[in-house]
């Protein structure tokens, strides 16, 4: 079932005239030209475009990883003004969970050390209880003292997704989560991205190619050029 049409109070992040170039002198090309988006609690967005197009430029801005040139980012009252250090630090760390193609889990921690790693780069208390339980709901039951290197590539990506979501973030952006996985394993991630998504209110970006998958969520935005074209309205 679709969420509800959101509103203006449902936005959870809105990012407003993002510009960002990189290189100097000749050499400087722009990858992001005044993009502007809102995401909604509840609402999974895909974000499609060829290859060069920027969607990663869109989600590392995003995710509070590279700093735009100009433009401002808002969560809830909190308003992250370009050059905004500080409050770009504590965006990071408390409104954002990202997933990346590559899992990045730390294979010296078991699932369950990787999920509380999460909490605690947050700042938020180490609780064993909440992280199984978070490892439960991404259907992990059992696999919490395993190693990544013990655990199926669909696996590790939950365990990253539980990762991502400990700490209650505002909003999770995934860049290509399905990229390494085959088609079926990458379907349930997404189904499963999609339901939390509806379930917890978090607002869900994710970049990805394939276009069938994209069919899967609520909203679809497309890149070109550093300018979404479509969809950036929901
Ligand atoms: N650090 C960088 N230095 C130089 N060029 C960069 C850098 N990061 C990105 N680019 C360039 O910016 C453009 C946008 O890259 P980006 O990775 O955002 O695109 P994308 O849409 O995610 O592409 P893909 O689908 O291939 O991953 C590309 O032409 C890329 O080569």
């Amino acid at each position: 079932m679709k969420p509800t049409e959101p509103t203006v109070t449902d936005c959870a992040i809105r990012a407003t005239g993002i510009v960002r170039h990189i290189g100097e002198g000749d050499a400087r090309r722009c990858l992001l030209d005044n993009v502007t988006v809102e995401l909604y609690r509840g609402q999974a967005v895909a974000l499609l475009g060829p290859s060069g197009a920027g969607k990663t430029s869109l989600l590392n801005v995003l995710a509070g990883l590279d700093v735009p040139d100009a433009g401002r980012l808002q969560v809830g009252d909190q308003v992250i003004e370009a050059g905004d250090k500080s409050g770009l630090d504590a965006y990071r760390r408390v409104s954002v969970g990202v997933v990346f193609q590559f899992y990045n889990l730390i294979s010296s921690l078991t699932a369950l050390e990787n999920v509380l790693a999460g909490a605690e780069a947050a700042g938020l208390p180490a609780d064993p209880d909440h992280a199984r339980q978070q490892l439960d709901e991404l259907g992990l039951r059992g696999r919490a003292d395993a190693y990544p290197g013990q655990l199926s590539g669909g696996e590790q990506q939950r365990v990253a997704i539980a990762r991502a979501l400990i700490k209650r973030p505002a909003v999770l952006l995934g860049d290509e989560p399905t990229g390494n996985l085959d088609a079926a394993t990458g379907d349930r991630v997404i189904e499963q991205l999609v339901e939390l998504t509806r379930t917890r209110g978090t607002a869900l970006l994710v970049v990805t190619h394939n276009e069938k998958l994209a069919a899967r969520f609520d909203r679809v935005l497309h890149m070109v050029d550093g300018r979404l074209t479509q969809g950036a309205a929901s």
